[in-house]
């Protein structure tokens, strides 16, 4: 089998490829596949981390406005087209997979346009403008949830997969993930992540809330994301006592592992990352990115919480004192964070990276 897989900008995009990759490695292990990114995209550091061989188009976003950046970006795209012609027609792939954002665009169309087998997966309620205009040239759409067909005329080439998450967040082991992540082993453990990118207002009110309860009875790692963690880090530098309780990092490497030894995950509501929590059955609070497009982070986090997995609270009003009294009933209630574990793990699909490869397979033998 020779794949090509494209996407890329943030980790939501990128891990579900590398899912992908994992599946496809996973039962052909002589197959040959290669990613497509950006060199200023995540990706570039991700996927050669994970071991596959990784090459670069530029791309570019456009503004709805008309504008000189979009003269440039126009430039951008035909060069990006004409990387991704040439790239292609070297590695001679039997499918082109893509999983959203911009870089994905060029590729798979490309692909589609030189009658290559293509299948895109789209993670979201709403997809990405990317994934919809790409629905016109593809053979198939793998989407995650019942409510996103109605974003997509395609009908025909639809099919419902669910999220593709790494297999590794269904079988790590709970001691070897306490052993790496749980430095104080007598406290429960709160991971904060604000997402691949990290969140400003996530890391603005656990910088306050660490301030002002420095002695906390459990023990937070702050995960601030890669552009926010020297200001993070010299904010709470002036208060030296919150580290003898708390760590924090800009990012982390071996998310299975942190996920599973925390007792209580607190996040932004990316699709992935509510994919992955349920896998290991994690209670959470979640925190929606505001102003994402159709506001689909909310959503996301509301479905979790009509199945009582867990807890919202909106970008808008948070705050320290709040998010410390949460944690703290929360911690103090086993009944219900039991119930949120059990409801969390329900809401589990492990069977998605199936679903994607079976069609993948399919699509090639016709
Ligand atoms: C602002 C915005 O529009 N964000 C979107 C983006 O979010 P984002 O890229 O944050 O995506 P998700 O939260 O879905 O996934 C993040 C991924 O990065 C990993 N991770 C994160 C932090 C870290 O330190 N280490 C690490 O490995 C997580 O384990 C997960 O696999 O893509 C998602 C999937 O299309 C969308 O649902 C989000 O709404």
């Amino acid at each position: 089998m020779r794949v090509i897989i494209s996407g890329g900008g943030t980790g939501g995009h990128i891990y579900p490829a590398i899912a992908i990759a994992n599946k496809i490695k996973e039962i052909n292990p002589n197959s040959n596949i290669l990613f497509i990114g950006t060199e200023k995209g995540l990706e570039s550091d991700i996927v050669p981390k994970a071991g596959y061989d990784f090459k670069t188009i530029t791309v570019s976003y456009l503004r709805r406005k008309i504008s000189f950046h979009n003269v440039k970006s126009a430039g951008m795209l035909l060069k990006g087209l004409w990387q991704a012609r040439s790239i292609i027609k070297d590695f001679k792939p039997d499918i082109v997979i893509g999983t959203g954002g911009f870089v994905c665009g060029p590729v798979v169309y490309m692909a589609a346009k030189m009658r290559i087998k293509t299948i895109i997966h789209e993670q979201n309620v709403f997809p990405g403008i990317t994934n919809k205009i790409l629905g016109n040239y593809v053979d198939k759409i793998a989407i995650s949830f019942e409510e996103a067909r109605k974003y997509f005329k395609q009908k025909e080439k639809l099919i419902v997969t669910g999220n593709p998450v790494r297999q590794e967040f269904f079988k790590v082991s709970t001691k070897e993930a306490d052993l790496k992540y749980k430095s104080q082993q007598n406290k429960p453990l709160v991971l904060i992540v604000g997402g691949s990118g990290g969140s400003a207002s996530i890391n603005k009110t656990v910088t306050h809330m660490l301030m002002k309860y420095s002695k906390n009875p459990f023990e937070i790692l702050l995960v601030t994301g890669k552009s926010h963690y020297t200001e993070v880090r010299n904010n709470l530098l002036q208060h030296k006592e919150v580290f003898e309780h708390n760590r924090i990092m800009e990012y982390i490497n071996d998310m299975p592992h942190a996920l599973k030894a925390c007792d209580l995950i607190i996040c932004s509501a990316g699709a992935i990352t509510i994919t992955e929590i349920n896998a290991v059955g994690k209670p959470s609070i979640l925190i929606p990115k505001a102003y994402t497009a159709e506001n689909h982070q909310e959503y996301n986090a509301r479905a979790l919480e009509a199945r009582g997995a867990a807890i919202v609270i909106r970008e808008q009003e948070l705050n320290g004192d709040d998010l410390y009294n949460n944690i703290n009933k929360l911690l103090n209630d086993k009944e219900k964070l039991n119930t949120m574990k059990k409801a969390s793990l329900d809401a589990s699909k492990a069977q998605a990276t199936d679903v994607i490869y079976n069609e993948i397979k399919n699509l090639i033998k016709n």
